[in-house]
Order: C-alpha cells, then structure tokens, then sequence
C-alpha cells in the first residue's frame, strides 16, 4: 500500500509537482497518467526516496519514507526511468549483485531469479552479458533486479518505453502477474492505451497537480464520455502531449 500526502517539489522557478495525493492499493493496478513533463517522475522519485520532497508525506505499509527511508526502500521495488545496468556483468550477474546488496543469501537468489527467468520469459539472455542488449532485454534485466528482494511494492517508471508490440503485451501481461501475487503494482505512463488495458485505478496529472483519481468506468462517467481517450483529453484540458 502507497500512500502520497500533499507532496511538493520545485526545480527554481518550475513547481514540478504541486500539492499531489493518491494511494495505490494492494493486489491493483494504479496507473499514473499524464502528458510530458507532468510531473510523474518527479512524483515517483520521491516515494522512492531518491528525492526530498519539499512538503508532503509517503508512507508505504504505513512506514513514513522520511522517517525510515531503510525499511521503506526494502518493500519497494523500482525500476526507474534510467534503467543503468552493468554493462560489463551478464543479465544473472546484475541481478545477483542487487540481491546482495539487498542482503540476501545465495540460495534464496538463485531461487529467486529461477522464478523470475520464468515469469518474464528470460532464459535465453540471463546468462549473456547485458552489452548490446535490447531495449526489451534491458527493461527486463532491470525489472528483475527490481523484484530480486520479493517486494510488496512495485513502481515502474514508464515500463514499456521504447518495447515492440510483443514485448509491451509481455510486460502488460508481466505487470498482471504481480497483481495477481497480491503486489500493489504502481506504473507510470502517458499512453492511455496502456492504463486504459492494465489499471484498476488511473491517477491522471498534469502541470504537477491530480486532475483525476478514479477507476477506468467512474472516469469516463466523471467526464460524461463514451470513451476513455476523450475522458483524458477532458480532465487534463488538451492532447498535448499525450500518445495515441
Ligand atoms: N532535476 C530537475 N531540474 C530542473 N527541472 C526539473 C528536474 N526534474 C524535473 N524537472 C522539471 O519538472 C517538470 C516535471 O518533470 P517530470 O520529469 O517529473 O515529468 P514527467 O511527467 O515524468 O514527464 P515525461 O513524461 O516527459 O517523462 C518538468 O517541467 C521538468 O522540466
């Protein structure tokens, strides 16, 4: 369970994020949806505790980040928007490394990676070295290294960026597998298309600030439109920057 209190962040002049509130719940999928430069990374950034907020709080399993940024670390996993592997290290051994720092004893790793090989179908990269890696087998790499310590919480930063349409089906059906663990599953996007597929709840942003926090059906309804897309295009007030 996540839980985002009035959180605030300003670059100089820019308020990145503005006063923003939503929570993410076990065994669903929360979806944070909004055009470029909305202010969704810089949100993610600080419920994972790369970042101060200004003002605000994040709680996760009740933990207050800025109290126990520790603990709160060990029940998230994330794969952040630079998704940095050791290029030199093979897919297994970037992942061996995370479970390390993550405290774990080898066998529970090697259990552990044998459980994720399956589920994100890697068994013909895990043992190559990650230089000259795919954008799909990259994203993997680093999901599994995310997931390596068996966390209750699981962010992504824009999972499918720059995946083919068989490795986006792989993930969004990837992402359907930790809900399905009871994993409270919490991704970012600015396609509609994807949270429109995957998301039990979608949290719209734009301009730093919630414009929307409702599940697919009370949206369209809150909006008064048939569909989804013209849902978005409402409560954001324009297309820009959104993908089709
Ligand atoms: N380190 C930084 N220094 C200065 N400005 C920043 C910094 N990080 C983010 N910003 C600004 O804050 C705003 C929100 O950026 P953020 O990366 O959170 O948006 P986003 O919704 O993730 O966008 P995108 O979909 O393009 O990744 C933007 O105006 C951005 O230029």
């Amino acid at each position: 369970m996540i839980e985002l209190k009035g959180l605030t962040k300003a670059f100089g002049e820019v308020k990145a994020v503005d006063g923003v509130s939503f929570s993410a719940r076990d065994g669903e999928i929360t979806g944070l949806l909004g055009p470029n430069g909305a202010g969704k990374t810089t949100t993610l950034r600080m419920l994972y505790t790369l970042m101060k907020p200004d003002q605000g709080q994040v709680l996760v399993d009740g933990i207050d980040a800025a109290v126990d940024p520790i603990a709160v670390r060990k029940r998230l996993g994330v794969l952040p928007d630079a998704r940095g592997l050791y290029k030199r290290l093979s897919s297994r051994e970037n992942i061996e490394y995370f479970g390390r720092l993550q405290g774990m004893d080898e066998a529970t790793i090697a259990r552990r990676i044998d459980g994720l090989v399956k589920a994100l179908d890697m068994g013909e990269i895990i043992d190559r070295r990650t230089d000259g890696f795919s954008q799909g087998q990259r994203v993997k790499t680093a999901i599994a290294r995310a997931l390596i310590h068996d966390p209750k919480n699981c962010i992504l930063d824009e999972p499918t960026n720059g995946l083919d349409v068989m490795a986006t089906r792989a993930m969004r059906d990837f992402l359907r597998h930790l809900k399905a663990e009871g994993r409270c599953v919490l991704f970012s996007s600015h396609i509609m298309q994807e949270v429109a597929a995957l998301c039990d709840r979608i949290v719209v942003i734009a301009h730093g600030h919630v414009v929307a926090d409702a599940s697919p059906d009370a949206l369209r309804e809150q909006a008064g439109t048939t569909n989804l897309e013209d849902a978005f295009v409402k409560v954001i007030g324009s297309a820009e920057g959104l993908a089709a």
